[in-house]
């Protein structure tokens, strides 16, 4: 297993081309958040633009659509219950996350399965929380599509069929090869783990002042924004990881815990601190 260094960061956050704009840095639409779940998709969507992705689109509930824009007005807004509109959507888009916040009933049910089936091969899917759930429930076929799954422990179980406790590395690979070669899996923990066709790593940075809900939401935000921007989407994925931690190490310096919006907000300094 190897580490994932502090170098990963200036590898790949780049200096900004002068002769840029936000078509430049990707589209990226991120559906979740159920009437119950607002919160994870807007804390999802602000680790998306404080990212840096050149234009977001938030597919959620209708109910989630002020707060979305009183916490965020630069995410654009459609709802996801309107199919027509989100197939027109997702079309346009880079990148789209599928999950967060986004429940296991039904209605969470034929939203990702239009999601799957409505994906392209060019397109990174990143799939987290309840569409991990429920592509495990009802063994959904996975798409053609650059996928990426951001399980927790739980998550990964119910996906790979393996017990926490016996979630080694080597079990592990095993899985992942049978059922996700040519994938991204990113098994999170204290210690978190990336499965990826080049190898396995493990991030080195991160707090438990980061054991808070919301976290992995926030994550599934910032490896989208991550991917939409910089080219080579395995080291997207790993700086992505790296940085969300490690601006929580910095918090954490000086507070008991670390809120995720706080982490988004850091995020436009820290990648300014380590752009090459
Ligand atoms: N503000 C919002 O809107 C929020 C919305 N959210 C959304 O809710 C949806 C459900 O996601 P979820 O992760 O909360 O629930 P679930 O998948 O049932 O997992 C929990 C179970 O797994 C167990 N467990 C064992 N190891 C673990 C580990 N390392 N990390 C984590 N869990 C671990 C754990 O054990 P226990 O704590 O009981 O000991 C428990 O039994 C999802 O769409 C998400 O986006 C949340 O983000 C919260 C904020
Ligand atoms: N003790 C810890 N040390 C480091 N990172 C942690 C710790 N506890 C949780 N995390 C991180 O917090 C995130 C939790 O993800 P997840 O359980 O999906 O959160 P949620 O769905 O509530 O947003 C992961 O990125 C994980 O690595
Ligand atoms: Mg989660």
């Amino acid at each position: 297993m190897k580490e994932i260094e502090q170098s990963i960061l200036k590898e790949t956050i780049k200096v900004r081309s002068n002769n840029s704009f936000k078509g430049t840095y990707g589209k990226i639409a991120l559906v979740g958040g159920n009437q119950n779940f607002g919160g994870a998709i807007i804390m999802s969507s602000l680790g998306s633009v404080y990212s840096g992705a050149g234009l977001t689109t938030t597919l959620t509930d209708k109910n989630n659509q002020s707060s979305l824009h009183s916490w965020l007005p630069e995410a654009m807004f459609a709802d996801y219950k309107n199919t027509t509109e989100m197939i027109k959507l997702l079309e346009n888009m880079d990148v789209i996350t599928i999950g967060t916040g986004l429940g296991t009933d039904e209605n969470g049910l034929t939203i990702l399965k239009t999601v799957l089936k409505t994906v392209k091969p060019n397109q990174i899917l990143i799939i987290d929380g309840s569409a991990i759930d429920l592509i495990a429930k009802y063994q959904l076929q996975l798409p053609k599509a650059k996928l990426i799954f951001t399980p927790h422990q739980m998550e990964w179980q119910r996906l790979s069929g393996i017990k926490i406790k016996d979630q080694t590395e080597k079990n592990n690979l095993i899985a992942y090869k049978k059922l996700f070669k040519n994938s991204i899996v990113i098994v999170k923990s204290h210690r978190t783990q990336i499965y990826t066709k080049n190898g396995v790593y493990q991030n080195t940075t991160g707090t438990p002042a980061q054991a808070t809900g919301g976290m992995g939401d926030t994550l599934a935000g910032i490896i989208g924004g991550f991917v939409a921007q910089f080219k080579d989407t395995e080291n997207a994925v790993l700086a992505a990881v790296y940085t969300h931690s490690a601006i929580a190490d910095i918090l954490a310096k000086k507070q008991y815990v670390v809120l995720p919006h706080q982490i988004s907000e850091f995020l436009p300094k820290f990648m300014k601190d380590n752009e090459a």
